[in-house]
C-alpha cells in the first residue's frame, strides 16, 4: 500500500527557552493522504506553524514519529518532497519574477534550458505568464504571492506547504487567490498543507480541516469535508458550507474550554 504523504504519531515538540520549556505541540496524530488539501486552523500559538515547519524539517519533534512520504522529514527534504510558501512573498527585489523563481532551481543545479521551461510552466499555472521580466515591486501584493507560489512549485515537489499565504491580503484579492489555488490544486494533484486563521478560507479550500488549540498545541478535531471538489465561491452560501463552518467554530470553542 502507498505511504500516507504525512503521518504523525504522538508528535510532540517542546522548545527550551530562557523562561523554561514551551510545549508547542503535544500528542499530535494525523494522517494526510496523497492529493489531500489539509488546512490547520486555530488561535495564535497553537502550533500550526511549528507543525508545518516540522513536516518541512525546519524543526525537530521531541516526541513521537513524523514521516513524510514514508521517510523522515529530513530525508524527504533532501528528496525535494516539498515547496514552502510563507506569509510574506519574500521575493528578492533586485531579481525579476523569473529570476526569483529561478534561484532555488539554480541552487539545486538545474540547467538553463530546464530552468526556463519550468519558469514558463509555473508562471502559466499561477496565471502570471508574461510577468517573468517584471520586478516584484511592479506587481500587486496578490500577484507577488502568486509568484512565490510559482517559485515553490518550480521544482515539482509533490507537497506544497503554505503558512498563511494570503493573511496579509484584502478580502477580494484573497477570494480570487483562493479560487486560483483550488484550480491549481485540482490541475496538479499536489498535496497541500495550509495554515490559516480564517474559517471560511479553511472550509472553502480543504478536503480535511485540522482544528487545533493552544497550551499545549493539540488537535481537537479532524473534519473530513463532504463538499465536492468543484467549488464556485457561491458554495459559501450553501447550507452544507455553513454547517461545516459551524462545526469548525465548535471545534475552536472546545479548544478554548481547556484554557
Ligand atoms: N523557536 C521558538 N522558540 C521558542 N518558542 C517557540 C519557537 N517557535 C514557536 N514557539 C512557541 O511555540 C508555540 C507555537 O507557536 P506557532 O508559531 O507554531 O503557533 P501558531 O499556531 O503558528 O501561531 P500564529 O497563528 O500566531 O502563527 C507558541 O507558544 C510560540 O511562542
Amino acid at each position: 500500500m502507498a505511504h500516507p504523504v504525512i503521518e504523525a504519531k504522538g508528535v510532540g515538540l517542546t522548545f527550551q527557552t530562557a523562561d523554561g520549556p514551551v510545549d508547542a505541540l503535544k500528542d499530535v496524530d494525523l494522517t494526510v493522504g496523497r492529493g489531500d488539501f489539509v488546512s490547520f486552523i486555530g488561535p495564535s500559538g497553537c502550533g500550526k506553524t511549528t507543525f508545518l515547519r516540522a513536516v518541512a524539517a525546519l524543526e525537530s519533534p521531541t516526541a513521537g514519529t513524523l514521516r513524510v512520504n514514508g521517510m523522515t522529514p529530513d530525508a524527504a527534504r533532501k528528496a525535494r518532497a516539498y515547496g514552502y510558501v510563507f506569509q510574506a512573498p519574500g521575493l528578492y527585489p533586485w531579481r525579476t519574477i523569473a529570476g526569483n523563481i529561478s534561484l532555488p532551481l539554480e541552487i539545486m543545479g538545474f540547467g538553463k534550458a530546464d530552468r526556463a521551461a519550468r519558469i514558463a510552466r509555473v508562471l502559466e499555472l499561477v496565471d502570471l505568464a508574461g510577468f517573468g521580466g517584471k520586478f516584484p515591486w511592479q506587481l500587486s501584493g496578490g500577484m507577488q504571492q502568486r509568484a512565490s507560489i510559482a517559485r515553490a512549485l518550480a521544482f515539482d515537489a509533490d507537497i506544497l506547504l503554505m503558512d498563511e499565504p494570503f493573511g496579509a491580503l484584502d478580502e477580494i484579492v484573497r477570494d480570487r487567490l483562493n479560487e486560483a489555488l483550488l484550480e491549481l490544486w485540482k490541475k496538479t494533484g499536489k498535496t497541500i498543507g495550509f495554515v490559516t486563521h480564517s474559517i471560511p478560507e479553511a472550509v472553502y479550500l480543504s478536503t480535511k480541516i485540522v482544528v487545533m488549540s493552544p497550551r499545549p498545541g493539540r488537535i481537537t478535531r479532524i473534519i473530513d469535508s463532504p463538499l465536492p471538489p468543484d467549488r464556485p465561491l457561491e458554495i459559501r452560501e450553501t447550507p452544507e458550507f455553513i454547517a461545516l463552518a459551524h462545526e469548525v467554530r465548535e471545534g475552536l470553542r472546545e479548544g478554548h474550554g481547556h484554557d
